[in-house]
């Protein structure tokens, strides 16, 4: 399997530390707002990337984390006159509902920030013994000087980052390309207590101790948008491999941007839409489809147009399978054929999954894994009919939802019911968890899964919205 190591510039053949385990951490949103749809790029990609390894049996272990502090949630909480911890619980859960809507699976750890400043105090304690940060007025610093390294990731020379960097005279860093690791509590803002008095982490202490925490010293993948190169994956080698004193990550990985009338959808430049909102015209099903449809390291553009051919292409999916499921169902034939057999045995639906593997195989290059997909769907259509056998329409069948399951999409289209059924189905789950029966009321949790409608308890009632 060879993946594009952002680090070296080339793509190199896998090994993972361990044999059979994946050890991968993925930046997380910080959470104040809704996602966008250039910030679902990110979750997409490296789910389906997790899933690919499961899918070739390795154990993987997935680390994704929450931003739970930070100056904008600050803003926004103050802004609403209330406690930081609503605005970044909130945007936990509403992450949560589009993580799952976008058929993302949970992942083995989500640690939030706030949870685990003691690691990132004793981190930061470490790197000051080791001679690689100092402390000022409260403030704590990492000397990039001191770790010659420093810039490999970005392919940055540390002269000219110093020439291009400006230090203000009343700055408190010995050098301008120092960066923060613990900052002084302002007035009014959430504090923890440290050795250097009450404050709070920067941003990238926080990834170097909450990976290091639930994967150890090394780990084989680490990703994010191409945004976060640097500073931020920068500072937490420099951070984690000062710390730690081994190779922090095997193999960086970075998602290119999603595109907005050629400029990158971002939350700051108000240039976004969220997922949310998109989920109204089209489907979370719809989303995933659109994004893996490109390869993760090639820009992609978002526009009504784009999705729409998106969902084209997924209704061509969707179509064949209902009609192979369908034909399942009426031909009268129950053993290969003879010239199925023959197709079979020369390896003609095998072919395939052949080359949805070798796609995947080339640094995750989905867009091609999904033009195999459609060569089998082409496939399916020209060689099934009512004179078909059910062995040869259901090994077809089977591939498709196969394939289409390595990626997460959405094979089987959703049935639609009416807002009315929705509500009774609810309240059918209702009753039965007030008599305590768990199991049905699963099953029609999962009955309305099935069919698109995703469920979410709150304390003001049960809500649901379609996936
Ligand atoms: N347009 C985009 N395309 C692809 N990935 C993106 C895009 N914007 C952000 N990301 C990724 O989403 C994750 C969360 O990013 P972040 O919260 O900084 O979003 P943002 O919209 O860039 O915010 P801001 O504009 O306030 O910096 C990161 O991994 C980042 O690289
Ligand atoms: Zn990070």
């Amino acid at each position: 399997m060879k993946i594009y190591n952002t680090l070296t510039n080339q793509k190199e053949t896998f090994k993972s530390i361990e044999d059979g385990k994946v050890k991968m951490y993925v930046c997380g949103p910080t959470v104040y707002n809704y996602i966008h749809i250039g910030n679902a790029r990110p979750v997409i990609v490296f789910d389906t990337i997790r899933r690919y390894f499961e899918y070739k049996g390795y154990d993987v272990t997935f680390v994704t984390n929450f931003t739970d502090i930070d100056d904008k949630i600050i803003k926004k909480a103050n802004e609403e006159g209330v406690d930081y911890k609503v605005i970044s619980e909130r945007f936990i859960k509403e992450f949560l509902v589009d993580s799952q809507g976008l058929n993302v699976k949970a992942a083995t750890h989500t640690p939030k920030a706030t949870e685990e400043v003691e690691g990132m105090i004793q981190m930061i304690e470490a790197l000051i013994q080791k001679g690689y940060a100092y402390e000022v007025n409260g403030s704590v610093y990492f000397e990039t000087k001191k770790y010659k390294p420093y810039g490999k990731l970005s392919n940055k020379n540390q002269d000219d980052l110093e020439a291009g960097a400006r230090i203000a005279v009343d700055d408190e860093k010995r050098n301008p390309m120092d960066f923060i690791l613990w900052k002084p509590k302002k007035e009014g803002e959430p504090a923890w207590k440290s050795p250097w008095g009450e404050g709070r982490p920067g941003w990238h202490i926080e990834c170097s101790v909450m990976s290091k925490k639930f994967l150890g010293d090394t780990i084989d993948i680490h990703g994010g948008g191409e945004d976060l190169v640097f500073p931020h994956h920068e500072n937490e080698i420099a951070q984690s491999e000062a710390a730690n004193g081994k190779d922090f990550v095997k193999y960086w990985m970075h998602n290119r941007f999603l595109n907005i009338d050629n400029k990158k959808m971002s939350k700051s430049q108000g240039n976004f839409f969220t997922v949310r909102d998109v989920e109204q015209d089209f489907s979370y099903a719809d989303i995933r489809f659109f994004m893996l449809s490109a390869h993760y390291r090639s820009p992609i553009n978002f526009s009504h147009d784009l999705m729409q051919a998106a969902v084209s292409g997924l209704e061509r999916i969707q179509t064949a399978r209902s009609n192979l499921a369908y034909l399942i169902e009426c031909v009268s034939l129950e053993a290969l054929t003879e010239t199925e057999n023959q197709m079979v045995a020369d390896g003609k639906v095998k072919a395939f999954r052949d080359k949805f593997e070798a796609s995947m195989e080339d640094d995750f290059n989905t867009a091609d894994a999904i033009s195999a997909i459609f060569e089998l769907v082409k496939f399916a259509n020209k060689n099934t009919s009512t004179a078909s056998s059910k062995a040869f329409v259901t090994i077809l069948l089977d591939e498709i939802d196969a394939l289409c399951g390595i990626l997460g999409i959405e094979a089987k289209r959703a049935e639609t019911l009416l807002d009315e059924e929705i509500d009774a189905l609810i309240q059918k789950r209702q009753d039965a968890r007030k008599n305590r029966d768990f199991a049905l009321a699963d099953h029609i949790r999962d009955t309305l899964k099935d069919k698109g409608i995703l469920l979410e308890d709150t304390r003001e009632g049960v809500r649901w919205h379609r996936s």
